[in-house]
């Protein structure tokens, strides 16, 4: 089998996939277009999110048998026209959860005791103690939406610090010894902490907006490691600016062009964002330690050798 690998990924990638005689090229540089023009001469693609593979690209690329994304999140793939064509779609989510899960935690640890500002105090010769009280994760109830690979592995660790975690799902029946399933309408009248962990979908986009930040019954903390449209910017920034949103943890960000670009724009919300005490900001890490890029590409080459390797 022919592979096109598109993205830089750890090289136990074409190290093990050439071990077991497949055949491989890479292009890390061309561009949408390039990559069209000879899309049909390949049977597989290994890609991250790059290059955007839409209906126009999956009918051309007649040969495809498969594409593996070295990652969690296919929004940047047609999966509709994928499945219609036949042709399998892999993803790794297994290699980077338990990053996404410390992220998450650690970012809710920095903001709510106030860690970054009052190292940044000290070390410009201020002394605060009042004014730098924390606020202690121990207790508060933490609601998820979406409990697959990343809300699991995140309530597993919430647990641990002794939340009582809660979460919404469109699936059934997942409760398990870390968290509790409950209906969107408890979450919004129990959490004090709301995190995402769904993919962005036509239904998702934005749906944290203006009206579901309303009926959230507590002031709470926000947390998003899952995608910046998956959140209305504009209604985030009033929600912190009325005292709605306590802090807000944004891994993602709605105005990233992609996750290897810069921010796709400046705005009046986006600047607020990136000013305010009460929120902090990472370039779409989450998923990306020294552990997970290893993680990830074992995982993707275990599933396309298991389908695939005669
Ligand atoms: N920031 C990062 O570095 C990073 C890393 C990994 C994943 N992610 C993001 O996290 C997302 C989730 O990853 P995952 O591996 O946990 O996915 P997953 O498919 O394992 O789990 C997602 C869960 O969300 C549920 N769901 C889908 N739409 C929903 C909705 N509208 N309301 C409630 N539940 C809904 C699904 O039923 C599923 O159980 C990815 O799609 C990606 O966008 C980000
Ligand atoms: O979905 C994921 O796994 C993460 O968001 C990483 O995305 P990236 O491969 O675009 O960096």
């Amino acid at each position: 089998m022919k592979i096109l690998l598109l993205d830089k990924n750890h090289p136990l990638i074409t190290d093990q996939l050439l071990a077991k005689n497949f055949i491989l090229e890479e292009d890390f540089t061309s561009t949408y277009d390039e990559v069209y023009n000879k899309i049909e001469n390949y049977d597989g693609v290994i890609i991250r999110s790059r290059i955007p593979l839409d209906k126009n690209f999956l009918e051309k690329g007649k040969n495809l048998k498969f594409i593996a994304r070295v990652g969690a999140g296919m929004e940047n793939i047609d999966i509709p026209v994928a499945e219609k064509l036949g042709i399998q779609l892999i993803n790794s989510p297994e290699g980077n959860r338990d990053s996404v899960a410390e992220h998450v935690v650690g970012m809710l640890l920095v903001l709510m005791n106030r860690l970054f500002i009052a190292s940044q105090e000290v070390k410009n010769g201020i002394w605060l103690r009042e004014e730098n009280r924390g606020d202690e994760l121990m207790g508060k109830t933490v609601g998820l939406i979406g409990y697959g690979n990343m809300g699991k592995a995140t309530a597993k660790r919430l647990s641990g610090f002794g939340c009582k975690v809660i979460f919404h799902d469109i699936l059934p029946s997942l409760s398990d010894e870390y968290a509790t399933q409950v209906s969107l309408e408890e979450l919004k009248e129990k959490a004090e902490v709301l995190s995402l962990h769904i993919p962005l979908t036509e239904i998702s986009y934005y749906l944290i907006d203006g009206p579901f930040i309303s009926d959230m019954k507590n002031d709470f903390y926000f947390v998003n490691t899952a995608r910046g449209k998956n959140v209305e910017t504009k209604a985030l920034v009033e929600a912190i600016k009325a005292g709605k949103v306590k802090g807000a943890c944004l891994d993602v960000l709605e105005y990233e062009k992609s996750s290897f670009e810069h921010l796709e724009t400046e705005n009046e919300d986006l600047k607020y964002l990136l000013e305010s005490e009460k929120v902090i900001v990472t370039p779409h890490i989450a998923g990306w330690t020294i552990q997970s890029k290893e993680k990830l590409a074992q995982v993707i080459v275990d599933k396309i050798v298991a389908s695939f390797s005669k």
